[in-house]
């Protein structure tokens, strides 16, 4: 058996999660986990540490997304909870129930990233196939077939081989094999790689089926708009660890990670003037309408001469304190847009933030700017 956690179930709260909320108890919760691997080669034996002190938790009913580069440990973690890998230290719980247990593994369908149903079998008769894997009796397994058919889709094509399929026919096929069983948790690996974007809306209206039916989801892509448009919340791993968490809304909000633009004019000066002025004050300007956009300086009879440029300011003093410096130089401040990070740019600093030494804590946040003295 692959239990890890040695300590019994227990409803506290674990304090490795500062994430964890008060209500209930999670149906994945993992804490402090670790897994090195210790591969021999011809050069002697080696060790990959793939997790090191992952923790992060997720409730019922959410759709979990774990992000993260290739190597990032999301596979390790994910076979952790499915009792295939045991880890070298840590917790990690299934509905309170030590990940490998009989009582976890029951209540846990999964999705591998490239699920094999041989090629002689139509959808009806993997389903079988599957059914009677996990035991189930004949006349459980037809009605289920039949629910899941429906669910998934397949319904009229269910008595056709799986040679005929698409691949999105084939995953939906997949996630129902997953389900036979009734498990309260999914976990799918990579469930729309691959796909078209028509596979995908497919696949993505099965997974908000079952979320709406109260499955609880824990998933792993790397296809950012997809977790942005499936989950409820996302882990961003690198490196093995766990670099961000939480509701993506949270993550990419704007007083995390801004960019500030502004627009800036002075009825007496040019754009060059303007920018000459600004500089020593803001080091870090970049010029442009959006950062690392091209130099901007408009001239219309509304606007006779304003300058675009914007800051890296993470703070709400921050912002405050720019726009004292910019109206002590006596210009007038046309605009202020405070630019929201993407999930796509909260991914990539978070992953580059786990480049620093590891002393360091890795965050999402960007450089501040630092008032000149
Ligand atoms: N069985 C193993 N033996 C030795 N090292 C391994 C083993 N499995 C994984 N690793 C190493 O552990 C690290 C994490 O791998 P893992 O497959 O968990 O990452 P991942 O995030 O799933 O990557 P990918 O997206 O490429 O699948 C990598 O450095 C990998 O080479």
């Amino acid at each position: 058996m692959n239990a890890i956690s040695l300590a019994p179930p227990t409803s506290q709260q674990p304090r490795s999660d500062p994430e964890r909320h008060d209500s209930g108890q999670s149906v994945v919760q993992v804490d402090e986990l670790t897994k090195t691997y210790a591969p021999w080669s011809l050069r002697g034996r080696s060790t990959v540490e793939a997790l090191r002190g992952v923790s992060l938790h997720a409730d019922a009913g959410e759709v979990f997304g774990l992000l993260g580069p290739n190597g990032a440990g999301k596979t390790t973690l994910i076979k952790i909870l499915l009792g295939v890998v045991t880890a070298s230290s840590g917790t990690a719980t299934l509905f309170g129930q030590p990940v490998g247990s009989i009582a976890a593994r029951m209540r846990v369908g999964y999705l591998p990233e490239s699920l094999r149903v041989d090629r002689h079998h139509s959808a009806r008769t993997a389903l079988k196939y599957y059914g009677r894997m996990s035991r189930m009796a004949s006349p459980e397994i037809a009605r289920r077939s039949d629910e899941l058919l429906e669910l998934v889709g397949l319904r009229g094509r269910d008595r056709e081989s799986v040679r005929q399929f698409s691949k999105g026919m084939y995953q939906r096929l997949g996630l129902a094999q997953a389900l036979m069983h009734d498990p309260d948790l999914l976990v799918l690996d990579e469930p729309t790689d691959g796909l078209d974007p028509v596979g995908r809306n497919e696949v993505r209206i099965v997974i908000n089926r079952l979320r709406e039916s109260g499955k609880t989801i824990f998933l792993n892509s790397h296809i950012l708009q997809e977790v942005e448009l499936i989950c409820s919340r996302v882990a961003i791993m690198a490196k093995g660890k766990i670099c961000a968490v939480g509701r993506i809304d949270e993550l990419t909000r704007s007083d995390r990670f801004q960019q500030v633009a502004f627009e800036v004019s002075d009825a007496d000066a040019g754009a060059g003037q303007l920018a000459a002025r600004l500089s020593p004050l803001f080091p870090q300007m970049q010029l442009g309408p959006r950062s690392g956009g091209p130099m901007t300086a408009t001239s219309n009879a509304d606007s006779p001469s304003s300058l675009h440029f914007s800051l890296p300011l993470t703070s709400q003093q921050q912002v405050d304190d720019a726009v004292d410096r910019i109206r002590g130089l006596g210009l007038s401040l046309r605009g202020l847009v405070l630019k929201r990070a993407s999930l796509e740019e909260t991914f990539m600093q978070a992953v580059q933030g786990s480049e620093a030494p590891p002393t360091e804590p890795a965050d999402i946040e960007i450089a501040p700017f630092e008032a000149p003295a």
